[in-house]
C-alpha cells in the first residue's frame, strides 16, 4: 500500500508533469501559428541583428511575430505620416495616424503618460502646447544659456590640456546643464560637480528599475515646484505647459532625449577621431569663418556646409535613437511600401542598409551633394531621418542642431588636436561594444586634447 507522502508526491509530479507539457503544447501551438497561419508569415527572417537580416532578405523582415521592420524610404510616410491610415469605416473622415505599439512605449504599469506615449488627440494638444517651447524665438531666448553652458564646457577642457577626458560624460554633463536651466529655471550643476545629479541619471541608467524611477520623479517633481512657486510668467518650455495646464508632468521625457543628443556628440566626436581627413577640414572651415569664439553664435554656425555633413554623417554612422519605433496599423489596415501589413522602422538598419549607401562608411562630403547628385551616386539622402518624420517626429530637432553645432564648432576653433587615449583600447574601437537598449549604453570615450595656443 502507497503511503500519503507518496501518493502526494506522484499527483504532485503528475501535475508537474501535466503543466510541463501543457506549457510545451501551448508554445507549439504559438509557433505553428506565427508559421502557418498569421498574417505576415509570408515575410522573412528570425529575431537576431535585424540589419543583417535585411542584408540577407531585403527591405521588409519579419523580427517578432507580429512585428515587420522596414528599410524601404516610402516607410517613413506610411508609417510615420499624419495620411497613413484611413480606416475602412472612416474613409472620408479626418486622417488618422498609425498609433505607437504599446507592448514598446508602455511596457510596464504606472509608466507616466509623456508626450510620445500619449494618444493621439491627447498628443496633438501636447504637442501644440509644447511647440512655442521649442520654437525659432525660444532658441533665441535660449542662446545665451547655451552659450555659458558651452563655454563653461570649453574652460573645463582647456584646464585639463592634454589629460584623458571622457567625452561622453562631458557631453552629458553639457547638454544637462543646458537642458535644465530653460525648464526648472535654476541649474542643477553637472559640469560644475563633473558628474551627474545622482538622482537624475546614476540610478535611472544603472538601476533602470523601480527605485530609481521613483527617485528620479520625486527628483523632477522637486525642481518643478521650484519652478511653479518662482517664476510663473516665463514663455519657455515649461511655461507653455504650465499655462496649458500640463504641469511638469509631461517633461520626464526630457532625460531619455537629452541624453539622445550627448549620445549624438559622442558618436561624431569618434568619427571625427577615425577621420582625420574630415577633422582637418571641419576645423579649417570653422577657423577660416570665425576670428573669435564670441562670434560662434546659432546663426553662423548653421550656414557651414562641412559642419552639417559632419553632423549627418554622425547621425548616419550612429543613430542615437537605438530602439524601433514600432507602430501599429489598426483594425482596417495600412498599406507600408506597398505592402498591407503593420511594422516599424529601425534607424540603425535603414541608416545602415546597403540598398540606400553607396559604401560602408561613407566620408562626411557625401552629405554636400545634392539629392539628384547623391542618388547617381548611389546614395539616397532621404534614407537618413534620425529625428523620424510626421506629426510624431522629435519637436527638438533645431534645439539639437544648434547645441551640437555650437558645441562643435568651439571646440574645432579653440582645440589643437585630439586623439584617443591610447591605453584605453575601449576608446580607439569605441562603437564596436556599444548596447542598444531602449538609449545606448556607451563605454567611456577616453580623448587627449591640446588646447590652441
Ligand atoms: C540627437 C538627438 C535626438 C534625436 C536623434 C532624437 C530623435 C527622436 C525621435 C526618433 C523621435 C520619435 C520617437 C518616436 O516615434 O517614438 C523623437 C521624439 C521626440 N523628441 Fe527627440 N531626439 C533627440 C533629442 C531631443 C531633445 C534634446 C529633445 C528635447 C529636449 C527632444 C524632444 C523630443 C520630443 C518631445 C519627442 C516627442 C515628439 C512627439 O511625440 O510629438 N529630442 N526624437
Amino acid at each position: 500500500m502507497l503511503g500519503p507522502d507518496l501518493v502526494g508526491a506522484v499527483s504532485n509530479g503528475r501535475l508537474l508533469f501535466g503543466f510541463a507539457l501543457g506549457l510545451i503544447l501551448w508554445r507549439a501551438a504559438v509557433a505553428a501559428y506565427n508559421f502557418f497561419l498569421h498574417p505576415l508569415r509570408r515575410f522573412p527572417g528570425p529575431m537576431f541583428a535585424t540589419q543583417k537580416l535585411h542584408e540577407r532578405y531585403g527591405p521588409v523582415v519579419r523580427i517578432a511575430s507580429g512585428y515587420l521592420s522596414f528599410t524601404d524610404v516610402r516607410a517613413y510616410k506610411d508609417i510615420y505620416g499624419s495620411l497613413a491610415v484611413r480606416s475602412k469605416t472612416n474613409s472620408n473622415g479626418p486622417a488618422l495616424e498609425m498609433p505607437k505599439a504599446a507592448a514598446f512605449y508602455d511596457p510596464i504599469d504606472d509608466v507616466p503618460t509623456v508626450i510620445v506615449n500619449a494618444g493621439r488627440e491627447e498628443h496633438q494638444r501636447v504637442r501644440r502646447a509644447v511647440s512655442q517651447g521649442f520654437s525659432e524665438a525660444a532658441l533665441r531666448q535660449y542662446e545665451p544659456v547655451i552659450g555659458r553652458y558651452v563655454g563653461q564646457l570649453l574652460r573645463q577642457m582647456h584646464e585639463r590640456s592634454g589629460a584623458p577626458l571622457d567625452c561622453a560624460a562631458w557631453y552629458m554633463w553639457a547638454t544637462f546643464d543646458i537642458a535644465a536651466k530653460p525648464v526648472f529655471g535654476k541649474p542643477i550643476g553637472c559640469l560644475d560637480a563633473c558628474a551627474y545629479h545622482p538622482p537624475v541619471v546614476q540610478l535611472l541608467f544603472r538601476t533602470f528599475g523601480q527605485l530609481a524611477m521613483t527617485r528620479h520623479k520625486a527628483f523632477t517633481d522637486s525642481m518643478v515646484h521650484h519652478r511653479l512657486a518662482t517664476d510663473k510668467g516665463r514663455n519657455d518650455l515649461l511655461g507653455t505647459l504650465i499655462s496649458e495646464g500640463s504641469g511638469g508632468q509631461r517633461l520626464r521625457f526630457h532625460v531619455g532625449r537629452v541624453r539622445n543628443m550627448a549620445a549624438a556628440l559622442s558618436g561624431i566626436m569618434y568619427l571625427l577621431l577615425t577621420n582625420p581627413g574630415a577633422l582637418a577640414r571641419l576645423r579649417e572651415e570653422v577657423r577660416s569663418t570665425f576670428s573669435s569664439a564670441a562670434e560662434i553664435k546659432i546663426g553662423p554656425v548653421s550656414k557651414l556646409p562641412c559642419l552639417s555633413a559632419v553632423l549627418s554623417k554622425g547621425l548616419r554612422a550612429y543613430p542615437p535613437q537605438p530602439t524601433d519605433l514600432v507602430r501599429v496599423v489598426p483594425a482596417g489596415g495600412g498599406v507600408i511600401a506597398g505592402h498591407s501589413v503593420a511594422g516599424g522602422v529601425q534607424p540603425w538598419s535603414i541608416s545602415h542598409s546597403r540598398d540606400h549607401w553607396a559604401a560602408p562608411r561613407p566620408s562626411p562630403e557625401r552629405f554636400l551633394a545634392s539629392d539628384d547628385e547623391a542618388r547617381r551616386a548611389g546614395n539616397r539622402l532621404e534614407a537618413l531621418q534620425p529625428f523620424s518624420s510626421g506629426p510624431r517626429s522629435c519637436i527638438g530637432r533645431p534645439l539639437v542642431y544648434a547645441e551640437m553645432r555650437l558645441i562643435l564648432a568651439r571646440i574645432m576653433f579653440e582645440i589643437d588636436d585630439m586623439k584617443p587615449h591610447d591605453a584605453d583600447t575601449s576608446s580607439s574601437d569605441w562603437i564596436r561594444p556599444l548596447r542598444g537598449y531602449p538609449l545606448w549604453d556607451r563605454p567611456p570615450l577616453k580623448v587627449r586634447f591640446t588646447i590652441r595656443t
